[in-house]
C-alpha cells in the first residue's frame, strides 16, 4: 500500500465562538499533489497551519509519515511552508535567502552553497544568485521562495496560495511549472487555493472545503464530473443544476442533477419546433436528454461562446460551445432566439446531499 505522508483524524479548531474547522479526516499519499480548495473563510488555511504546527487543534490528530505529531513544534516536523507573501529576507541576496535554512541547520558553507545552487537551478534561477529580492519580478520571487523550501528537502511542502500575488498570465505559467517541479522532486505538496481552475490544473487529488468541513475529496475529474453536493457543483465549474419540476420534465426523474455546460449542444429551433439547421428532430436522439428554451444572454469568449438559456420547463442552464465556425456576429443573432438543448444522458449526474 502507498505510504501516507499525512493523516488527519477528526481535526477540529475553534477560535472563540467560530468553529473554523470541523471533523476533518484526510489522508494524503507520498508524492501526491493535493489541493485544499474552498471559498474565503472555509477553513483551509487553518487546516494547513495545523499540519505545519502553527496552530494547535482543539481536538483531533495530525500524523506525518505514520507518526502522531500533534504535540510537536513546527521545527520538529518534516514540513516546510511557503506563504503567499513569500517572506523573503530583503537584505539578503537570493543565494543567502535560499541557503538560510541550511545555515540554521549548521550545514557547512561549501555544502550550503552547492545545495543552494542546485535548488536555484531546479527553479531556473541560476543567474540570479547575487540579486536581492527587490530586484526580482513577482514570479522570480515566488521561485526563490520555492527554492528556499526545496533546499532543506522536506518530505512535505505546504503552500498557502503561493501564486495569489501574480497576474493571471504568470499564474497560469507558474501553475504548470510548479506541477512539473513537484513531479521532478517527488515531494508531497499540499496546496491551498480558492481558485478552482488552479486546483483542477495542478492536483492529483483535492478536497473541497465549505464552512470548515470537507464537502468532497477526489481527483479533479471526479470532482468536476461528479460533484457530490450542490455546493461542489456550484463552486467548481459553472453551476448547472436541474431541480424539482424542471428535473422531472427534462430528465424524467425526480431529484437534483448537474450537467456541465460544455456537454450541452445548442441548436436553433425552427418555426415548426424542430432542431433547425443541424436537422435534429424534435424528440431527443436515443440516449439523450433535450430541453427547449429561450436564449437570455450570449457571451462571446473568443475561443468559445457561453449561452444562458431560460428553459420552458423552468430554471436556467448555461451551455458553452467551442467557436469552430461561429463568428461574433453569428453569436449576437442568438440573443432572444428559441433553442433546443441536447446532451447525452450520461452527463446528467445526480447530486446527493441536495435539499
Ligand atoms: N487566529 C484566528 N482567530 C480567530 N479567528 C480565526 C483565526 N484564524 C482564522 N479564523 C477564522 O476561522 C475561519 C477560517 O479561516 P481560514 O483562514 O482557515 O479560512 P480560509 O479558507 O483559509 O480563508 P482565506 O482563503 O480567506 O484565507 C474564518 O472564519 C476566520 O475568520
Amino acid at each position: 500500500m502507498e505510504g501516507k505522508a499525512i493523516r488527519l483524524r477528526g481535526l477540529r479548531k475553534v477560535f472563540g465562538r467560530t468553529e473554523a474547522v470541523s471533523d476533518v479526516d484526510l489522508a494524503v499519499s507520498d508524492g501526491e499533489f493535493f489541493s485544499m480548495l474552498g471559498p474565503s473563510g472555509s477553513g483551509k488555511t487553518t487546516v494547513l497551519r495545523m499540519i505545519a504546527g502553527f496552530e494547535t487543534p482543539t481536538s483531533g490528530t495530525v500524523e506525518l509519515d505514520g507518526q502522531d505529531v500533534t504535540a510537536l513544534a513546527p521545527f520538529e516536523r518534516d514540513v516546510h511552508t511557503v506563504f503567499q507573501d513569500y517572506a523573503l529576507f530583503p537584505h539578503m541576496t537570493v543565494e543567502q535567502n535560499v541557503a538560510y535554512g541550511l545555515k540554521i541547520r549548521k550545514v557547512p558553507k561549501a555544502d550550503r552553497l552547492r545545495r543552494a545552487a542546485e535548488a536555484l537551478e531546479s527553479v531556473r534561477l541560476e543567474g540570479f544568485a547575487k540579486r536581492r529580492p527587490a530586484q526580482l519580478s513577482g514570479g522570480q520571487r515566488q521561485r526563490v521562495a520555492l527554492a528556499r523550501a526545496l533546499v532543506t528537502r522536506p518530505r512535505v511542502l505546504l503552500l498557502d496560495e503561493p501564486l495569489g500575488a501574480l497576474d493571471l498570465k504568470l499564474r497560469e505559467q507558474m501553475q504548470i511549472e510548479l506541477k512539473e517541479l513537484q513531479r521532478e522532486v517527488g515531494i508531497t505538496f499540499v496546496y491551498v487555493t480558492h481558485d478552482q481552475d488552479e486546483a483542477l490544473t495542478m492536483s492529483d487529488r483535492m478536497a473541497v472545503f465549505d464552512n470548515g468541513r470537507i464537502e468532497q475529496t477526489g481527483t479533479p475529474a471526479e470532482i468536476y464530473e461528479r460533484p457530490a453536493t450542490p455546493f461542489v457543483a456550484g463552486f467548481v465549474g459553472t453551476s448547472n443544476l436541474l431541480t424539482g419540476e424542471s428535473a422531472e420534465h427534462v430528465v424524467g426523474k425526480a431529484g437534483t442533477f448537474s450537467v456541465r455546460p460544455e456537454k450541452i449542444r445548442v441548436l436553433k429551433e425552427t418555426s415548426d419546433g424542430t432542431g433547425g439547421a443541424d436537422g435534429a428532430a424534435a424528440a431527443p436522439e436515443p440516449g439523450h436528454t433535450a430541453a427547449t428554451g429561450t436564449v437570455a444572454e450570449v457571451v462571446y469568449l473568443g475561443d468559445a461562446t457561453r449561452f444562458l438559456v431560460d428553459l420552458d420547463a423552468g430554471g436556467r442552464l448555461t451551455a458553452v460551445q467551442q467557436n469552430l465556425e461561429t463568428s461574433s456576429e453569428d453569436v449576437a443573432a442568438y440573443r432572444g432566439s428559441r433553442v433546443r438543448l441536447q446532451w447525452h444522458e450520461r452527463h446528467n449526474f445526480p447530486v446527493t446531499g441536495a435539499t
